[in-house]
């Protein structure tokens, strides 16, 4: 899908951003700047970016003429769109040229036909682009036709943002059910330009290879079709297994850290459980959910789960097959929004970690708290304003001792709060049960008698209601 670099080298890009109505030239900056970041992550250096307002994203292509003749400079194209599939040219039109004795190449579509829908608008931004460029990334999602169209008129690689995170997750997804839901992801994203290029092929043979074409597009379709259900099949399978790990755990205190890409989640699991999570400065670094306990342990122990980043414009296919992955967070007691308080973004870049949960079915109803992280980079204000304008939320830094401590403590008491102490007598004949309360409960008391142990615990009410009714304590 993306341009092969064969020799290591580093390729060099520029980048696009359509504004539309609506949208601050703010927020278009800060969605440049993320589209950046994420091309940065994939190996490119960014050479330039470039805006421009439009109306909408339809059209040939959804640029203005002025825009994509300037672009074509910068990587050495032509600037002139070829088309894929002839243009339809009304009658009038036909008459005019035949008059005129000057019918136009039917594989180019003439700027009036590209542009036809709105005219060009100001070039109401240009940024410096010094280095030629070897290609275009847009930070919107393009059609499969629009890609052709771009190509051929910049004579370099395309891509769209959703194809820069598809990339991404696909090189970073490490688990065996991370790369199977990436595959489906990638596959989805590729399945309709097989078939614009299959279209293409057939214009270009002529009649004759009409029925052969369709049919090559066909079994590509069929088998992209058919690799997606052996991938769900085998998905369903390692998540039945996940399931019963999971319900195992399901009694057990568990937090999630949740949050946009890069916010700091990972750092914080480290922190808060000492493990050897990845942390990276790279965006998604994170790709599956990771469980551990937190560090040093508590009684009962409490889980702390790391769950994938999540961005702007996430492709829907992405979200979709990351469902599985965020269980974990929808079965958390408690969920944890980590974000980049030193982003100027933050507050947009939690409103889409907030809708990207709830369009995966995780409810208002968890307890959640906000957790505003990088304050080490925050100046004295901005965490005075910060804190009379969130007094709820936890400002800190995983970067800080006594920050990590605190949320340590902050989670220890969020799970005490519900738990009561309660007597438990276990007779002797009862089997498997002591574990279980030694993981489920704090032991306050353990006595051996002649029948039986009793035992003092403390816990969550319903986890202690369940226990003895299981086990007709
Ligand atoms: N200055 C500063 N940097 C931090 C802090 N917390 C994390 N970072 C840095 O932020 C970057 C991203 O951290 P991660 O923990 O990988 O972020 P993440 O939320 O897990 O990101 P994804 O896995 O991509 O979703 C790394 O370079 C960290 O070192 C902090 O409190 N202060
Ligand atoms: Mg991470």
């Amino acid at each position: 899908m993306l341009l092969e670099n064969e020799s290591n080298k580093v390729l060099k890009a520029i980048l696009v951003g359509i504004s539309l109505p609506g949208t601050s030239d703010i927020e278009n900056k800060e969605s440049l700047k993320e589209l950046e970041r994420l091309v940065q992550t994939l190996g490119f250096q960014v050479v330039g970016s470039t805006q421009q307002r439009r109306p909408n994203l339809s059209g040939a292509v959804p640029l203005g003429e002025g825009k994509l003749k300037e672009i074509a400079k910068i990587t050495g194209g032509t600037g002139i769109v070829k088309s894929a599939v002839p243009v339809r040219k009304n009658k009038a039109k036909l008459r005019a040229e035949a008059e005129q004795g000057s019918a136009e190449d039917e594989s180019e579509i003439g700027a009036q036909e590209a542009f036809a829908d709105y005219k060009d608008e100001e070039n109401n931004e240009q940024d410096e682009i010094l280095e030629k460029a070897e290609a275009v990334v847009f930070d919107c999602e393009l059609t499969p036709s629009q890609i052709t169209h771009l190509q051929s008129a910049f004579g370099v690689e395309v891509l769209d943002r959703t194809g820069v995170i598809v990339e991404i997750f696909s090189r970073h997804a490490k688990t065996r059910e991370a790369r199977l839901q990436v595959e489906i992801a990638k596959l989805k994203y590729l399945s309709p330009r097989i078939r614009e290029a299959g279209q293409s092929e057939r214009q270009g043979s002529g009649a004759g290879a009409r029925g052969s074409g369709e049919t090559d597009v066909e079994i590509d379709k069929r088998r992209i079709r058919d690799r997606i259900a052996e991938l769900r099949r085998e998905i369903a399978a390692i998540q039945k297994e996940q399931g019963n790990r999971r319900a195992k755990r399901s009694e057990q205190p568990c937090v999630a850290l949740v949050g946009y890409t890069n916010a700091g989640k990972s750092s914080l699991m480290r922190k808060l459980t000492g493990s050897e999570v990845l942390v990276a400065d790279k965006l998604f670094a994170t790709l599956d959910t990771t469980v551990r306990t937190l560090y040093p342990e508590t009684q009962p122990r409490i889980l702390i789960s790391d769950t994938v980043g999540f961005i702007k414009k996430l492709p829907h296919d992405l979200v979709a097959s990351f469902r599985s992955t965020l269980d974990e967070a929808m079965n958390a007691s408690l969920l944890l929004f980590v974000v980049d308080s030193s982003d100027i973004s933050w507050k947009s870049q939690l409103e889409v970690t907030q809708s990207v949960l709830k369009e995966i079915g995780v409810t208002d109803e968890t307890p959640a708290r906000l957790v505003l992280n990088k304050s080490d980079r925050l100046s004295k204000d901005d965490i005075q304003q910060l804190k009379s304008d969130f007094p709820d939320a936890l400002l800190i830094s995983t970067k800080n001792e006594k920050d990590i401590e605190f949320m340590h403590h902050f989670i220890q008491e969020f799970f005490e709060k519900d738990m009561l102490e309660a007597d438990l007598f276990v007779p002797y004949n009862v089997q498997g049960v002591i574990g279980e309360i030694r993981s489920l409960f704090r032991v306050l008391v353990e006595k051996y008698e002649n029948e039986g142990i009793n035992y003092k615990i403390r816990g969550k009410r319903e986890t202690i209601e369940k226990l003895k009714k299981l086990h007709n304590l």
